[in-house]
């Protein structure tokens, strides 16, 4: 008998971002719901083709989602906060856009569903550690749940209506109400027991319609769970045994080990678990040894979150021993957690270098890989013994290969020392250098870095890239950008400019394109939110920057102003968390190398009179582990990386860094250790009770605080921002602020960001009147 192979999840977006195009052309009023609709049903009907013919044995459904999975577990079980539009029953298209992305009010938007008030987004944040965002459930204090429709049940019957029976996949209760926040503060957890009779009816219909295993997904088993957690977890799956005796339920941890939940996922009364063998495995064979002699595992041995090919003969010699032990029927072979972090295919990758492509599997090559190590595992290993050893002929390749190493990078790592990684002199004496030298008004106003990158950008560098359009032509066409975006900047009356980033495709990948030790994929897109993508480019071998990457436009936009304008940079945790990283070296070798390359760009930017550089790292939260007790080895050696990169510049020279999506509570003490002279970050959403945790712990450098919602495509009145700088002014001394939006502005439309900072700028001059005229001035919020 032989080991079956499952998958978890299936990239949704499509091998070429059909679902992004179709959402979009929906959004504008160009398509209409119907062709979303079949766009959509036509990419599940290929998706799960794909993987039948792949051989994987269960295939997932439901994992497919027209923005995110948490909003559709949340949509599904009525948890729709009023003002969206929603009266009970079918929720529309319109009201789960609207609760996505916010709505305008009926007017603005032209799809002719009906939005209600005008209406902001439900908040969003990051997933797990992962570049994925989702919308946050928000929870009413009387919450009532009901099912709206039974999603995992349609898409059950839509598979198997073309002839492929598969197995539903449902985000667990315990998470989803784990990630939500209720509106007064409460613990959503204590929800449980009113949203379980919802799960059971999900799961009964599931089961009459003659489904036999249900994938339930409950990653928050990798993080640290409260006793009362601990205890809703084995309440729920209590309560499913009863319900559904006949429906076998596999229950999903992945993104890390079990550790101190394992007795609790042991214990649950369910059919099968799934174990994430990558990051946790580690403890695969004794959780393996103690789990019950019924139950199914499910081993996660493909690494889902990264890009490389598994060298199958290390898995194999690790795992023989396991399966030995159980019965074939009993034991399952997966994907460490969905495919969704990575790109479709390889298929399109024609540029890149042979001997690195050979050593990628993105997540359709991820399935074959399964596909090998289901007969090596099932006693048919002569049948793939060429696959297996030319994998770890390629695994071996990749970590002697020369093109990974280069000494150079790595004897100068081994030379930083402890002064490269702080600045001279200690930021009060760095204060009065700055200001004498930029000579800036209290509450200056600038802007995180990028502008509109409207439709005309991007297709002048997709004509440019397709050989459309000559670099002259290009590189014309983009200072013309620059240049107006600087004469506006200084029309509106903002005081350090920005050169607004039009060069750029992606504040990493840009980057990366530019140093060594790193490849880029042309069609290598994983879903960040909703219809954005990115295209996370690949750390393959030692990093270092041949030559300078943004000196040239940085003179080029500085000779145009008297102004400041800031050198923009991505930081070096930023550069790695957004990247697919090698995995031969620990990730903090990975990042001092990043931080040496920028270091020199810091250094450069310098040298030819750039006066403030920016160095954004708004991925430094997202990299904490789930786990606590990791937190402080990682702050150490991130907060260290940001240093080496920053420090190497003269007191007079102003550092800034950039957070957005960031919650600071559990790393205030490394935003203080970073020690840039000012951060920027995203609070406007928060109403500046964001900037509590910076008035405790009296953050002494300067600090900005978005002013600006720039998720939205709201123009903020000057009233809104003169009442949120009151309130920054409340906790933080004036003289300690900076006036900038949330984050970048690339994402908006030149209509809306004109008006706003015209905004923005009004409300700071009119704060500083009020402070010239009343000494000692202070705001009560
Ligand atoms: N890496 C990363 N992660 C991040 C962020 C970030 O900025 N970068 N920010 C947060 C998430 N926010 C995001 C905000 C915007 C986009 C975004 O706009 N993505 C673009 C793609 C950006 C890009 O790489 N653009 C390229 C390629 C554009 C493209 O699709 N070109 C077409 C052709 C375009 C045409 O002819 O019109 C093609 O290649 O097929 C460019 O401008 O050059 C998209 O989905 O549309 C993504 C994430 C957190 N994580
Ligand atoms: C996601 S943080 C973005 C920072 C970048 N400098 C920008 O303005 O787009
Ligand atoms: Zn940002």
């Amino acid at each position: 008998m032989s080991i079956k192979t499952a998958n978890l999840g299936f990239p949704r977006i499509g091998k070429h971002r059909e679902l992004k195009f179709a959402l979009e052309a929906y959004w504008s009023g160009k398509s209409d719901a119907q062709t979303l609709l079949e766009t959509a049903g036509t990419l599940r009907a290929k998706h799960w083709k794909l993987q039948q013919e792949k051989g994987v044995d269960a295939i997932p459904s439901n994992d497919f989602s027209f923005y995110d999975h948490v909003l559709d577990t949340a949509v599904m079980v009525g948890a729709i906060p009023d003002g969206y539009g929603w009266s009970g029953g079918h929720v529309g298209l319109a009201t789960y856009f609207a609760l996505a992305r916010g709505s305008q009010g009926e007017a603005a938007c032209g799809c002719g569903g009906t939005h209600g008030e005008p209406r902001a987004a439900l908040e969003m944040t990051k997933w797990f550690d992962t570049n994925y965002h989702y919308l946050v459930p928000e929870f009413s204090a009387g919450q009532g749940f009901i099912l709206t429709g039974n999603r995992p049940l349609e898409a059950f019957l839509e598979a198997r209506a073309i002839g492929i029976y598969t197995r539903p996949v449902i985000l667990g209760p315990v998470t989803f109400l784990k990630l939500g926040k209720a509106r007064d503060g409460s613990d959503p957890v204590d929800l449980l027991d009113r949203l379980l009779p919802v799960y059971r009816k999900i799961l009964v219909e599931l089961q009459e319609a003659g489904a036999d295993w249900v994938q339930i997904d409950e990653p928050c088993l990798a993080l640290d769970l409260t006793d009362k957690e601990r205890d809703s977890l084995v309440r729920t799956y209590t309560a499913f045994a009863e319900a559904v005796p006949g429906l076998s339920i596999l229950v999903a941890s992945y993104y890390g080990p079990l550790g101190d939940n394992r007795d609790t996922a042991l214990s649950l009364p369910v059919a099968g678990l799934h174990l994430d063998g990558i990051r946790g495995g580690e403890e695969l064979a004794a959780i393996a040894g103690d789990a019950p002699a019924h139950l199914l595992l499910s081993l996660g041995l493909i690494d889902g979150r990264n890009i490389w090919r598994a060298d199958l003969e290390d898995v194999v010699q690790r795992i023989e021993p396991l399966v030995a032990g159980r019965a074939p029927d009993l034991l399952q072979i997966a994907p460490s957690c969905s495919l969704l972090h990575l790109p479709f295919d390889l298929s399109d990758e024609t540029a890149l270098d042979l001997e690195l492509r050979a050593s990628l599997a993105f997540a359709s090559e991820k399935l074959d890989e399964l596909a090998v190590l289901r007969e090596a595992l099932s006693g048919n290993r002569p049948a793939v013994e060429a696959k297996i050893a030319a994998s770890s002929r390629i695994a071996r390749t990749r970590r002697t290969s020369r093109k990974v190493h280069d000494p150079l990078v790595e004897g100068r790592l081994l030379a930083v020392s402890r002064d490269m990684m702080q600045r001279a002199r200690p930021y009060s004496a760095r204060r009065t250098v700055q200001q004498h030298h930029l000579h800036l008004p209290v509450l200056p106003t600038t802007t995180i870095g990028s502008f509109p990158q409207t439709m005309e950008v991007r297709r002048a560098r997709s004509a440019h890239l397709k050989g459309e359009l000559s670099y002259i032509d290009y590189k014309a066409f983009l200072e013309r950008e620059t240049e107006s975006a600087i004469r506006w900047q200084e029309d509106v009356g903002i005081d350090v400019l920005v050169h607004g980033e039009f060069e750029r495709n992606d504040m990493v990948q840009y980057f990366a394109e530019q140093m060594d030790g790193y490849a880029f994929t042309k069609n290598g897109w994983v879903q960040s939110y909703g219809s954005r993508c990115v295209r996370p480019p690949i750390i393959y071998g030692d990093v270092s920057r041949p030559r300078p990457m943004t000196v040239d436009w940085a003179v080029f936009a500085q000779s145009k102003t008297s102004r400041p304008m800031k050198g923009m940079l991505t930081g070096p945790v930023t550069m790695l968390q957004w990247s697919f990283v090698r995995d031969d070296i620990p990730r903090d070798v990975v990042c001092r190398q990043i931080a040496l390359a920028i270091r020199d760009e810091v250094q450069d930017l310098e040298k030819v009179g750039i006066a403030i550089i920016q160095i954004d790292e708004p991925a430094l939260r997202e990299g904490l582990p789930l786990r606590r007790r990791d937190w402080q080895a990682y702050l150490g050696w991130a907060t260290e990386s940001f240093r080496l990169s920053a420090s190497g510049v003269a007191d007079r020279t102003q550092i800034h860094t950039h957070m957005c999506y960031s919650e600071f509570n559990d790393i205030m003490d490394a935003i203080i250790t970073m020690d840039a002279d000012a951060i920027s970050i995203e609070t406007s959403r928060s109403k500046m009770e964001l900037l509590d945790v910076f008035a405790d712990k009296r953050y002494p450098n300067e600090i900005g605080p978005g002013v600006y919602d720039i998720h939205s495509p709201r123009v903020p009145t000057v009233e809104e921002i003169v009442e949120l700088i009151e309130a920054a002014s409340a906790r933080l001394d004036p003289s300690q602020l900076w006036i900038n939006p949330d984050c970048g502005l690339k994402t908006r439309r030149w209509e809306e960001v004109k008006p706003a900072l015209a905004n923005m700028v009004q409300a700071a001059r009119q704060l500083r009147q009020r402070l010239a005229e009343s000494d000692g001035w202070r705001v009560i919020a």
